[in-house]
């Protein structure tokens, strides 16, 4: 995902040009905006249809070709794993790893954006790369929190910096190779994480490609999954209605059956996540090359252009939204008058054929931080009305600071038991 680094009311003149010019206008001399939502998916849809990887280096050097290998392999074989790991006891673990390392900082004041990556990030990271010794994890970590802090800090770093970064993931990158290399050899267990199906592709893919594969996954747990649970925190500590509805149902919740199907056994918990995701939706826009001729009457889309999306700018559009800006979850209810007009228009984790393939699982870890913040800590945020949001890769609350306790001081890991009395 390329995202570009902005000024914070960037988007505020994109949103008024957008509902001007019917969502499609050029941003500036090289990138065309697709902010209405039927083209955006007809761009996405006729780009990304048959793609396929590219070359391996070594055989663009040699001026031959590699083995095809369609991206669709890829997604499948993701997929696949994913379907796998959709299990009640998977869920329990996903969410025991977010309250291990919430634990860890209790009673403390904490940088709430950063305590919410870093429990985001560290819970999701045996998904996509598991079996890691705590010296390969750390540095895997690493390198994404680097990544995401050249993104959600407001001003760059200098030379050292950048030196630090690249060395970073440069030694990153050697992990992932060593990883995949010995669980070929045999010489490390195969593990049911989402690197794994590429072990066997190995010989098709080759060692670079399957390196692209394996960071394409990492780089996407490192940014939005943190950046989304962190606005989670923001409209949950700025809605106290919202935040009883909320205990309210899963205090009530059978815990077996909230691991295994979250969205089916909390639906108000559901709602509240989707419509945290429609408005404040990571990463606000997305860069992509076009390949193909795409005529929108008033302009021309060529091949070699470049185009943006954003599912921030389709959610917030009036056309298509009644009341945008306002944070109501119930507008997901069926029927709902100011509900989604169609499906094109509620994008949070993109279009096909690239759509997210971690939609479910992100939103598994987004009701299991509800669970978490409803029963097991009481989060309280000095000046809760103050609080406001600054746009940058994504949207990143600002000056969000506050502490977690436990609701009841001494519990042990919950594994979602319910506590006698709901708080
Ligand atoms: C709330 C959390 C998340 C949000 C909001 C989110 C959002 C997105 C978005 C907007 C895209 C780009 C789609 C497009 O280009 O049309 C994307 C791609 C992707 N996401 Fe997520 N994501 C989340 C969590 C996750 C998780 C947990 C995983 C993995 C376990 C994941 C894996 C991926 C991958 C692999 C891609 C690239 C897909 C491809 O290139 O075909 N995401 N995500």
């Amino acid at each position: 995902m390329t995202t570009p680094q902005h000024p914070e009311d960037f988007l505020h003149a994109m949103r008024t040009r957008s509902a001007a010019e019917d969502g499609i206008f050029w941003v500036d001399d090289t990138r065309l905006g697709v902010f209405e939502p039927e083209a955006a998916r007809r761009v996405s849809a006729t780009n990304w249809h048959r793609f396929v990887m590219n070359d391996r280096l070594v055989d663009m050097v040699r001026r031959r070709r590699s083995p095809e290998v369609r991206w669709s392999q890829v997604r499948s074989a993701w997929l696949t794993q994913l379907h796998t790991l959709a299990t009640a006891e998977h869920h329990g673990d996903l969410i025991d790893r977010m309250e291990r390392i919430i634990d860890e900082r209790l009673g403390e004041d904490v940088d709430l954006v950063m305590l919410t990556q870093d429990v985001a990030l560290r819970s999701m990271l045996p998904v996509a790369l598991s079996g890691l010794t705590a010296g390969e994890a750390d540095l895997v970590r690493r390198d994404l929190e680097m990544k995401l802090l050249r993104l959600v800090a407001p001003a760059p770093g200098g030379v050292r910096h950048h030196l630090r970064f690249v060395a970073v993931q440069l030694r990153s990158g050697l992990v992932v190779r060593r990883v995949l290399r010995q669980r070929a050899r045999g010489k490390r267990r195969r593990e049911q994480d989402l690197a794994d199906p590429f072990v066997d592709l190995l010989p098709q893919l080759g060692m670079d490609r399957a390196l692209d594969v394996v960071t394409t996954v990492l780089t996407a747990i490192g940014g939005p999954p943190g950046t989304a649970a962190a606005s989670l925190l923001y409209e949950f500590v700025r809605n106290p209605e919202w935040q009883r509805r909320l205990t309210e149902e899963l205090c009530a919740v059978d815990p077996v059956e909230f691991l295994t199907a979250p969205t089916h056994a909390a639906p108000v918990t559901h709602r509240f996540v989707k419509e945290v995701l429609r408005l404040w939706s990571p990463p606000l826009l997305l860069v992509r090359h076009n390949n193909h001729l795409f005529d929108f009457g008033k302009t021309r889309l060529e091949p070699g252009d470049w185009y943006l999306l954003s599912p921030h700018l389709i959610h917030r559009d009036e056309r298509v939204w009644k009341q945008p800006d306002v944070f109501d979850p119930d507008r997901f209810l069926p029927g709902a008058p100011h509900g989604p007009a169609d499906r094109n228009c509620y994008v949070p984790f993109g279009w096909a054929p690239k759509k997210c393939v971690g939609a479910n699982i992100g939103t598994v870890q987004l009701m299991g931080l509800c669970h978490l913040l409803c029963n097991r800590y009481h989060l309280s945020v000095d000046r809760p009305e103050d609080l406001t949001m600054a746009l940058r890769f994504a949207p990143v609350p600002e000056n969000f600071r506050g502490r977690l306790a436990l609701r009841r001081p001494g519990s042990r890991s919950t594994d979602l038991e319910l506590p006698e009395n709901c708080p």
